[in-house]
C-alpha cells in the first residue's frame, strides 16, 4: 500500500531540514496517545494499527514528489537527495489493534531517528484518530443494538471515498457485521451485503411485481423496503404476498422499513408477518439512526433484527474526530544516554509523561479487567506484589493494589516494528474484531454504559510518578533560576 511521504504536515519538512542542516538528529521515542473518550464515552476502541503498518512499510517521495518539493524553493540539494533515500528504519511499540484503550495511555511509541520520527506524525495520528473514532463509535452501537445485526451504509455520507473505505474497516472491527461498500469487502474481506432502493420499486409498474421480481432473483437474501408508497397500506401486505409465496419454495424473506415512526411500525408490522405464519420474516429498520435511537428501540423491546446505519456510523456524527496526539517523550543524549523529556503545560492535564513507558492491564481471577498501570518500561511488573497506584494528575491521589485482589497483570505494548518492517505476520482483520469484542466482555459494563459511564482508572507508577515530579521541580526552578538572573 504506497503512499506518499508528502502526506506530512508542511511543518515537519521545514524542521526536518533544520535538524538536517543543525546536524541534530538524536535517537528519539514518540508516544502517540489521546486525551479523552469520544462521545462522553468510557472507553476507545484502538483501530488502524496494521494498515499504518503497511503504510510505513513503503513510506517514500517518488520522483515527482520531489520535483515538487524542489520547486517550492525552499530545500536545498542535499536535504532533497536525504528525502530521495528515505525510508521509515524505525521501530515501532504498540497495543495490539482492536484492543479497548484508554486517555492517557501510551498507544504507540516510535523509536527511531529525530528527522524520520518529525515525518510520519501527520500519517500516524491520521490513520489511528479516525479509524479508532469510527470502531468506538460502531462498537457503541452494536453494544446499543444488543449485539444485533448492525449493516455499515456509510459510503454516501463519509468524508471522501477514502474515508468511506477506511470508515468500512474501522467499523468492521468495532463491531457492524456486513458493508455496503463494495471495494471495502473486496479490500478487508468484509462480508458485503444489501436490500434495495426506493428506485428499484418506482421503475417497476408495480410494489408487488418488484418485490416478486427480486425475491426470486435473490431469494436467499430478500429484503423488501417496504415504505415507498404506504408502508401499512400497500407494504408490508405485497411484502406478505410474496413471502407466502417464497415460503413455499422454502425461502424466507425480510423487510426493511426506511421512515416514519421506527418504535410503532415494527409492532405492528411483526405482527402481521406473524399472523400471516411469516415467523422467520426480519425486519430492518435505517433512516438516520444515531446510537441514542438504537438504545431506546432496543430499551421498549421494538422487534427489530437489523440496524441499517450510514451517517453517524461513519461520521463519528455529533463528534467527528479523536483527539490523538504525538509528543516526544524520550531522546538521546551527547553521550548515547537516554533523556526523558516532558511537554511542560500550566495545566497539569496537559503535561505529559516523560521516559520510556509500558502499559500493564490488572484482571482478576475471571479475567476481568481491573486498573491499567502506566510504568517506566525498565520495570518489571509481576504478580504476588502490592502496587502503588498513583492518579495522573491529581498529586496526593493513589490506591492500593493488592497481590490478593488481582491475579494477571499484562503488557499492553509489543514491539510490532523493526527497522521499518512488520514483525510477524498481519492478522486478519477478523482476529482484530475478535480482539475487540473480547477485550469489551473483559470489562465490568459499567464502564461501557452510553451515558455517565464509570471511569476505569488508569495510574502511574511510583517510579514513574517521581520522575515525571522531579522533572517538573527540576524545569521550575531552573525557569525560577532565570528569572532571577534576568531581574538582576
Ligand atoms: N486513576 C487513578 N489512579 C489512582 N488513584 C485513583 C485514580 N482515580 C481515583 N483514584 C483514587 O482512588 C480512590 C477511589 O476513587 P474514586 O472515588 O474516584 O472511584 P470510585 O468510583 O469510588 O472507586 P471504584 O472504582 O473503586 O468503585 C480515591 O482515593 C481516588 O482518589
Ligand atoms: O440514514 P443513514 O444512517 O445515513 O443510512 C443510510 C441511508 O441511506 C439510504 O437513504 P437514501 O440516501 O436513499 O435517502 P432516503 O433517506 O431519502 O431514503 C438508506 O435508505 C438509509 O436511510
Ligand atoms: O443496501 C441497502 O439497503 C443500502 C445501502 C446503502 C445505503 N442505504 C441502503
Amino acid at each position: 500500500m504506497h503512499i506518499s511521504a508528502l502526506t506530512t504536515d508542511f511543518y515537519e519538512l521545514t524542521m526536518m531540514q533544520g535538524y538536517f542542516s543543525n546536524n541534530l538528529n538524536p535517537q528519539v521515542v514518540f508516544d502517540m496517545f489521546y486525551r479523552t473518550n469520544p462521545f462522553e464515552g468510557g472507553y476507545t476502541i484502538f483501530a488502524g494499527l496494521n494498515e499504518l503498518i503497511d503504510k510505513l512499510e513503503s513510506f517514500s517521495f517518488s520522483k515527482e514528489d520531489l520535483e515538487y518539493l524542489k520547486g517550492l524553493n525552499q530545500f536545498t540539494d542535499d536535504f532533497l537527495e536525504y528525502l530521495a533515500g528515505y525510508h521509515f528504519a524505525g521501530e515501532i511499540y504498540a497495543i495490539e489493534e482492536g484492543s479497548v484503550v484508554f486517555p492517557g495511555e501510551p498507544l504507540v511509541r516510535v523509536h527511531t531517528t529525530l528527522i524520520e520520527a518529525q515525518l510520519i506524525e501527520g500519517l500516524l495520528l491520521n490513520n489511528l484518530n479516525f479509524q479508532s473514532l469510527i470502531a468506538t463509535k460502531a462498537s457503541r452501537m452494536a453494544l446499543a443494538a444488543n449485539r444485533g445485526l448492525l449493516m455499515e451504509f456509510g459510503l454516501r455520507r463519509a468524508q471522501g471515498e477514502d474515508g468511506a473505505l477506511s470508515a468500512s474497516r474501522a467499523s468492521f472491527i468495532g463491531g457492524s457485521v456486513v458493508t455496503s461498500n463494495t471495494l471495502a469487502g473486496k479490500t478487508y474481506g468484509i462480508p458485503v451485503s444489501g436490500t434495495m432502493a426506493h428506485s428499484w420499486i418506482m421503475a417497476y409498474g408495480s410494489e408487488l411485481e418488484s418485490f416478486r421480481s427480486f425475491a426470486r432473483l435473490y431469494p436467499d437474501n430478500a429484503v423488501l423496503l417496504i415504505d415507498t408508497y404506504d408502508t401499512l397500506g400497500s407494504g408490508i401486505d405485497n411484502a406478505i404476498i410474496v413471502g407466502l409465496e417464497q415460503k413455499k419454495l422454502g425461502k424466507k424473506i425480510g423487510v426493511r422499513i426506511d421512515s416514519g415512526d421506527l418504535s410503532y411500525l415494527p409492532r405492528v408490522i411483526r405482527k402481521k408477518l406473524d399472523d400471516a405464519g411469516l415467523t422467520d420474516a426480519s425486519i430492518c429498520v435505517s433512516n438516520d439512526l444515531t446510537e441514542e435511537i438504537v438504545q431506546t428501540l432496543i430499551h421498549d423491546e421494538v422487534p427489530i433484527d437489523s440496524w441499517g446505519i450510514g451517517t453517524h456510523l461513519v461520521t463519528g456524527g455529533a463528534q467527528s474526530s479523536l483527539n490523538g496526539v504525538y509528543k516526544l517523550a524520550a531522546k538521546e543524549g551527547k553521550d548515547g544516554t537516554i533523556i526523558p523529556t516532558m511537554k511542560i503545560s500550566n495545566s497539569f492535564e496537559k503535561t505529559t509523561n516523560p521516559g520510556i513507558k509500558q502499559v500493564w492491564r490488572f484482571f482478576d481471577k475471571d479475567g476481568g479487567a481491573l486498573a491499567d498501570l502506566i510504568t517506566l518500561d525498565s520495570e518489571q511488573v509481576v504478580t504476588g506484589k502490592n502496587y502503588t497506584f498513583y492518579h495522573p494528575f491529581a498529586e496526593a491521589d493513589f490506591f492500593e493494589m493488592h497481590k490478593e485482589n488481582f491475579a494477571t497483570c499484562v503488557p499492553l505494548l509489543i514491539k510490532r516494528m523493526e527497522n521499518g518492517k512488520r514483525i510477524g505476520e498481519k492478522p486478519p482483520l477478523t482476529e482484530i474484531r475478535e480482539n475487540a469484542q473480547k477485550g469489551l466482555d473483559s470489562f465490568h459494563k459499567s464502564y461501557l454504559r452510553q451515558i455517565n459511564p464509570h471511569i476505569y482508572k488508569v495510574s502511574l507508577s511510583s517510579r514513574l510518578k517521581k520522575l515525571k515530579m522531579d522533572l517538573l521541580v527540576a524545569q521550575r526552578r531552573k525557569a525560577k533560576e532565570e528569572e532571577a538572573m534576568a531581574n538582576q
